[in-house]
């Protein structure tokens, strides 16, 4: 199956190690979030995929090919600095570049009117770009990079400034675009957003990834913890010796056990708490993207499938 394979890329600027060793993959079909505090690398890495900046070493291949100018031209790119020419209305701006990546004039203007109608601005096509508000530009710069029908999608920071209905159109066009067995990669800080779309999330922390999976695998390598709404847990935990307290308010307890080990801890917690008294509720506590990001990031700990990635 075609992936999109980045593999081992080193890039310094100066004496700035921006990426250390970094290796991941989006398989065709697949959303791939990319997420990790400000200057963490993720444009970079992006910039490297698309050739607009080189890597210092390491490759990105399409397909098991080392990815050159031909498969380029077949990437979808949003650049964080955006780039649209702000003088130019909208449609002469989509048909132009649907132009320049081999489109004929009317395979152009038929991508151009298709896009913007998806995206909700088929009636700025004859506004230039600097007189849309900042989530419309931002409507275009998508319709941009889909406008020649690409075959992998690269976007940086696509759901940034935009209200809640144009992130439901983004996300509805990135889901399509999957949908339809395009790779898509993009990054963002919005981490709820990126729990709810993606398949996979990468997690990079200072150039390196340090954790990358689908959120239930990424959830595995957490400890686990419960809510115990009953006896209070100081009474009873000290059965089970391989948990310890976290919190309590009232009746309510957190109790942690490290490891995801499939041991039946879960059971003889609750049979502790039900030797102590009454217990009105027991559930297993699933961390957030968030909190999972906030542990990885604040860790040295490499939470990562780094699955061999394929050829
Ligand atoms: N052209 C450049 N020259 C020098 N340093 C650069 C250049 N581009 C990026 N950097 C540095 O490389 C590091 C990685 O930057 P990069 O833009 O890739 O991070 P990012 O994860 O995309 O950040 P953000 O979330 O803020 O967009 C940062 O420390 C940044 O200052």
């Amino acid at each position: 199956m075609s992936a999109l394979v980045m593999e081992s890329l080193n890039k310094s600027y100066g004496d700035l190690r921006a990426l250390r060793d970094l290796s991941m993959e989006v398989r065709a079909g697949e959303i791939v979030g990319f997420v990790g505090s400000n200057g963490a690398g993720k444009s970079t890495a992006m910039r490297i995929v698309l050739g607009v900046l080189g890597a210092d070493s390491g490759e990105v291949r399409w397909d098991g090919k080392p990815v050159d100018l031909a498969v380029r031209r077949r990437i979808g790119y949003m650049p964080e600095e955006r780039g649209l020419y702000p003088r130019m209305k909208v449609s002469d701006q989509l048909v132009y570049l649907a132009r320049l990546h081999g489109l004929s004039t009317a395979s152009a203007k038929a991508a151009m009117e298709q896009w913007t109608e998806v995206l909700g601005i088929a009636e700025r096509r004859g506004d230039e770009i600097l007189k849309l508000s900042l989530g419309n530009q931002q409507r275009v710069q998508l319709a941009a990079a889909l406008v020649h029908s690409p075959d992998i999608l690269v976007l940086d920071e696509p759901f940034s400034g935009l209200d809640p209905v144009a992130v439901d159109v983004m996300s509805g066009v990135l889901r399509d675009q999957a949908a339809a067995g395009v790779p898509v990669l993009f990054s963002s800080h919005q981490l709820e957003l990126v729990e709810a779309l993606c398949d996979r999330v990468g997690i990079i922390k200072t150039g390196s990834l340090v954790a990358f999976g689908g959120i239930e695998e990424l959830r595995r390598t957490d400890d686990r913890r419960w809510l115990v709404d009953g006896p209070p847990a100081g009474s009873w935990l000290s059965a089970v010796p391989s948990a310890r307290l976290v919190s309590h308010e009232g009746s309510r307890s957190v109790v942690e056990v490290r490891g995801q080990a499939d041991d039946g801890v879960d059971q003889e917690l609750l049979r502790a708490a039900l030797a102590a008294g009454a217990v009105h509720e027991f559930s297993l506590l699933r961390p957030s993207l968030t909190e999972l990001y906030r542990h990885v990031v604040s860790t040295d700990s490499v939470v990562t499938e780094r699955e061999t990635v394929s050829a």
